[in-house]
């Protein structure tokens, strides 16, 4: 599973946790402006906006699984089995692979009123990257710097371009439904309750934090999609990058999975590979790894974003323990 969000306290800050039993490989990986992008089915993009994001560079090919653009534009794609589908290609479309839709929106929209323009004319095609790699099954939140944010959907009647209000997404099911069921929820709430039950009985409130009592813990994806829209309204924010950031990780952080709670296979367990984000008013990446909490940063700003080769940086999972005696 994995979950993805914007939060805007001040500047506007994208990114996700990626949930999997197994590991691709991946790293930070910055595509400055003039590295060659080439489409299947389409022109090459020779020129286009700089990204930084996380990717399995496949042969000088990025492919990322989420990732943010020069002008403050963010992607990701989470898992959406059993619904998301691919279609023929179509002519007259925009004919793009999945693999190849977080480069054709963040190589060329700014914001998501752009990216609602472009996706008139798009068409999400069935294309495998490769034999070994097959097209996985996704749905997207796109943000911007603005606070912005949508999700994209393709299912079987079509695809869905969806207003998220509550700027979060994780897996299934469709977003629609993951939007009703906050529903259920509506009394959740950082306070404590009020005896609504009966006056005929004394409740003292023997705890605090009982208004939360009821918010999902599962690791399934519509839990983590109440907690982490539940924790992000309610998060506090502040002035500085550091206590945002900071903040930021704790929203993430709280719909983790550690290893050992969510069973995949008889001896594999899904777990929190990493979890980012980019200040995307700054273009400043940040990330920590399952076994390294600390917070690193990749500032897209000091690479060369005029190059035309791939920059790479390895996940650092080294853990950092800092000893004070
Ligand atoms: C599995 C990842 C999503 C995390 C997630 O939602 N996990 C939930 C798993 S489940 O519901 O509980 O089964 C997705 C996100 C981005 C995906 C990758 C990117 O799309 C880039 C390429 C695309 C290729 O077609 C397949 C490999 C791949 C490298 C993908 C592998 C995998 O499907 C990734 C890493």
């Amino acid at each position: 599973m994995c979950t993805s969000i914007i939060f805007s306290p001040k500047d506007h800050y994208f990114g996700r946790n990626l949930d999997l039993e197994v590991s691709f490989g991946q790293q930070v990986i910055v595509t400055p402006r003039n590295y060659n992008f080439k489409f299947r089915k389409m022109p090459d993009m020779k020129k286009h906006f700089a990204m930084v994001g996380i990717a399995l560079n496949a042969g000088n090919y990025p492919l990322y699984f989420d990732a943010a653009n020069e002008k403050g534009l963010g992607m990701a794609g989470l898992n959406y089995p059993g619904n998301a589908t691919y279609y023929k290609e179509k002519e007259g479309k925009d004919n793009i692979a999945s693999f190849e839709f977080v480069p054709w929106v963040l190589g060329q929209c700014s914001n998501i009123s752009e990216v609602k323009e472009l996706l008139k004319n798009f068409n999400i095609i069935d294309l495998n990257f490769s034999d070994k790699m097959e097209a996985s099954p996704l749905h997207w939140l796109i943000a911007d710097k603005s606070g912005t944010s949508i999700v994209v959907e393709t299912d079987k009647d079509g695809m869905h371009i969806y207003d998220n209000p509550v700027g979060c997404l994780t897996n299934n099911p469709q977003f629609s439904k993951q939007l009703f069921n906050l529903n259920n929820y509506a009394d959740i709430s950082p306070a404590m309750p009020k005896n609504n039950f009966s006056d005929k009985v004394n409740m003292d409130g023997y705890s605090r934090g009982l208004g939360s009592r009821n918010l999902p813990g599962g690791m399934d994806s519509e839990s983590r999609f109440v907690r982490v829209a539940f924790n992000k309204f309610n998060a506090p924010h502040c002035e500085t990058e550091e206590e945002n950031v900071d903040n930021y990780f704790h929203i993430l952080h709280s719909v983790e999975q550690q290893r050992g709670l969510d069973q995949v296979g008889p001896d594999a367990f899904e777990y929190t590979i990493y979890s980012d984000g980019t200040n995307l008013d700054k273009g400043i990446f940040y990330y920590t790894t399952y076994t390294n909490k600390q917070i690193n940063v990749v500032d897209m700003n000091k690479e060369d974003l005029d190059s035309d080769k791939l920059i790479t940086y390895e996940l650092l999972t080294k853990p950092n323990f800092n000893h004070q005696n």
